[in-house]
């Protein structure tokens, strides 16, 4: 499986390892810690080193109840940084956005791939992701409360059923599905029943035959569970990415490139000494 962009392409074959530069002031576990030149240089350089194939640069907090900030202020945190990393890394990079005023402008400067939380939903979005035409990772996060009927709710379908729209909506206007990735989205809108019923049971979003991307590290899933702070979680943020790594997914995006790493070696000689008819 391959995604191509900018004249290049992202081999998938085996896990990808999308590497976190955070450039927000206020995030749970990094906020700050990136958001001048040299830092983030600096953490970019060493996410490389130790593994990551893309690099995934977000100007804007998804925290629940974080401040929304305009596409003015999100391109000033993320646009000198960005224009920095591609002029010195050869390195796909990945903007977590959902603005189609953002969207427009890094894909003017090279970036390769649009990672929008909302898939799609702003308004002009949909229409601008066809019009760049790079491609787009659509995370299940409806911007209305989901959760109506608590005893018919089933996670999974409701998961299947928004994607399936949004990928419709986006054959529709004629964005080509080799531009498409899906994510369950894990965390948004979500209780610890639907993240651990969705992380056993990834395999239901093979059907699309789209990439899948998850993004679980720090997540409160984990913390909650532990009962520790999110930078405390590495061994579980590792349990998580190595059950769904099993479970074949194409992208894993985390903050500890290093450990991930590490983790996904082990998973690539489980998967390559598995024998299907055991199974
Ligand atoms: N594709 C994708 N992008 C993301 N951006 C964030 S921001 C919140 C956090 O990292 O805690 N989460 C995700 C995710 O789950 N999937």
């Amino acid at each position: 499986m391959k995604i191509y962009s900018q004249k290049s392409f992202l081999d998938l074959t085996h896990i990808a390892i999308m590497g976190i530069l955070n450039l927000t002031p206020d995030s749970f576990s990094d906020g700050n810690k990136y958001n001048t030149l040299s830092k983030a240089l600096t953490h970019t350089k060493k996410m490389i080193k130790d593994g990551a194939k893309i690099i995934d640069i977000g100007g804007e907090s998804s925290r629940p109840g974080a401040k929304n900030i305009t596409a003015e202020e999100e391109l000033e945190r993320i646009m000198p940084i960005l224009e920095a990393i591609i002029k010195r890394f050869d390195i796909w990079i990945s903007v977590d956005t959902s603005k189609p005023e953002v969207m427009k402008e890094v894909k003017k400067v090279g970036v390769h791939m649009i990672n929008d939380v909302r898939a799609l939903q702003l308004p002009g979005a949909l229409n601008t992701a066809y019009n760049i035409n790079l491609p787009i990772c659509l995370t299940h996060n409806p911007l209305k409360n989901i959760r109506k009927n608590f005893k018919k709710y089933d996670i999974l379908r409701e998961v299947d059923c928004f994607l399936q729209k949004k990928i419709s909506k986006c054959k529709s206007i004629g964005i080509k599905m080799q531009n498409i990735l899906i994510d369950p989205g894990f965390g948004f809108q979500k209780n610890h029943v639907d993240n651990y019923q969705l992380l056993a049971n990834l395999t239901f979003l093979k059907h699309f035959k789209l990439p899948i991307l998850v993004g679980i590290s720090r997540k409160t899933m984990i913390s909650q569970i532990l009962k520790k702070t999110p930078i405390q979680c590495l061994s579980g943020n590792l349990s998580c990415i190595v059950i769904a790594a099993m479970q074949n997914v194409q992208i894993v995006r985390v903050h500890d490139v290093k450990e991930t790493s590490q983790a996904i070696k082990i998973v690539e000689m489980i998967k390559y000494y598995k024998k299907d008819e055991y199974n």
